[in-house]
């Protein structure tokens, strides 16, 4: 490897050994950019990789909220405005358990290249907190919520930060957390978070848009394998937000997902997660706050596999869904026996390393990256955040035109990348590298700080 790609990679490990997650995400990035950084001398002279893998600014804050019993309870939230160098810092909160500023920091780092992705003028951020929602009522969320956002408020702005959803934040708490923005800050400027509800300003397509996006980049890889999406079966991890955003998707250019999963086990349709009640099932069980999958094959009287993950399944397409480092080494062996021949990240570096290289080894095995995948989310909270500045409402059929042209765009980008630097058909160095060359450009123009 290039010796100051090298350099920099042993820095972070030494510097941050207690936060592997973004270890793991900057030595993913890193090692595909060695042509660039060969070619770009540049870029070691002004120590750009040094300040690439430093936050802008970090914080954490104290979150105190009363639960329906009367007891008062305190989590950490955490903000991370990662980088500012193409726009105003973007990206989600995630409330859940296991959240630290490892896993905030990983997150951010990947949101950096992926907003460069899609072309539109935003930076990069990341927050969230260690609230567990799981069996939260509805006013125990909006008082958290609530405390949450009378922390954070002075920190953000549409101009300065604007936050958006990630695991166990959708809708109902972005508009909660919107609702104590404008109470504190007395105006109007609901373009601070996207993902609202659309009568506070949420933009339509939102809520459906990283699952359809995801679909919009499957096609284009099976287009250039001279396939079509129709009758493919698709294995899906979770039952969250974007898997349902998948199922929706699919359903519609006549695919069909088979597998779900939740931290109980897997669950597998044969007749594929296609009917209205079967999609609309999924948003009733993860408003329900119990967070297992078990309940759709009690309900629908198909196989559940307790403890189990779905990438056993013999399908068309993979497409992990749900959480990091969902997928090792073991299942990603499993995928390629099974001769799955399209393997599509959409959740947040859902593959461990080890795993991401031996997929990429094998020569029947497509692998796109879910920082490229799943960029229609923030690309489409950009487009809400053009809404909103603008004051207009854009219909259904003009959001979802624009993000599968942004999905289409984002696929290209990246295929030209890799071919530039002689890296033939390689979708995942292609994303790092087209990512990365944006940000480096306005970070080089900006002078060094
Ligand atoms: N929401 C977005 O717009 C968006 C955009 C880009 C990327 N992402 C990424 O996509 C992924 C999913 O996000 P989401 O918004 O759908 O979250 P979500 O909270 O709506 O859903 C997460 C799902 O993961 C499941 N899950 C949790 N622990 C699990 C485990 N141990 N095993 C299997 N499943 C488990 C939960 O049951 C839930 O169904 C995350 O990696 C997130 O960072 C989301």
């Amino acid at each position: 490897m290039n010796g100051y790609l090298a350099r920099v990679i042993e820095e972070v490990k030494g510097k941050h050994g207690d936060e592997p997650e973004f270890v793991q995400t900057v030595e993913e990035v890193f090692s595909s950019l060695e042509p660039v950084i060969e070619q770009h001398p540049e870029y070691e002279a002004a120590d750009l990789l040094s300040r690439m893998v430093e936050p802008e600014r970090t914080f954490s804050f104290r979150v105190t909220w009363m639960a329906d019993d009367g007891t008062w309870h305190t989590n950490t939230g955490y903000r991370t405005q990662f980088n500012g160098a193409i726009g105003p810092y973007k990206g989600g909160l995630r409330f859940r358990k296991d959240v630290n500023l490892g896993i905030i920091k990983f997150l951010a780092f990947e949101q950096t290249f992926k907003n460069a992705l899609t072309g539109l003028p935003i930076g990069s951020g990341k927050g969230g907190s260690d609230f567990d929602p799981t069996g939260k009522s509805d006013a125990e969320i909006m008082r958290f919520c609530q405390s949450f956002m009378t922390a954070l408020h002075r920190f953000i702005g549409p101009d300065v930060d604007v936050p958006a959803g990630d695991m166990g934040v959708g809708t109902r708490e972005i508009s909660y957390l919107f609702g104590q923005y404008r109470r504190l800050r007395g105006a109007w400027e609901n373009g601070v978070l996207t993902g609202k509800d659309f009568a506070s300003g949420g933009s339509l397509v939102r809520p459906q848009a990283t699952g359809y996006g995801a679909v919009y980049y499957l096609e284009n890889v099976l287009k250039h394998e001279g396939e079509s999406i129709e009758g493919k079966t698709i294995a899906c991890a979770g039952f969250g937000n974007v898997t349902w955003g998948i199922c929706q998707k699919a359903a519609d250019l006549g695919a069909k997902v088979v597998t779900l999963s939740g931290p109980d086990g897997y669950i597998y349709d044969p007749d594929g997660v296609t009917t209205k009640e079967k999609i609309d099932y999924i948003v009733e069980m993860r408003a329900s706050g119990r967070n297992q999958v078990k309940d759709y094959a009690d309900k629908f009287g198909v196989a559940f596999y307790p403890g189990e993950k779905p990438w056993g399944v013999k399908v068309d397409v993979c497409m992990p869904s749900a959480m990091e480092n969902d997928v090792h080494l073991e299942h990603a062996r499993q995928i390629v026996g099974n001769g799955v021949k399209y393997y599509i990240e959409v959740a947040n570096m859902p593959t461990t390393n080890e795993a991401l290289s031996y997929l990429m080894s094998q020569s029947g095995v497509i692998v796109a990256p879910s920082k490229a995948v799943n960029a229609g989310g923030v690309a489409t909270s950009a487009l809400e955040m053009a809404q909103n500045s603008e004051r207009l409402v854009w219909t259904e059929e003009e959001v979802d035109q624009r993000l599968r042209q942004i999905m289409n765009n984002i696929y290209t980008m990246s295929v030209e990348a890799a071919e530039k630097y002689g890296l033939g058909y390689n979708l995942v160095a292609g994303a790092n590298i087209a990512g990365f060359q944006r940000v480096a450009d306005a970070m080089m123009a900006q002078g060094i700080f």
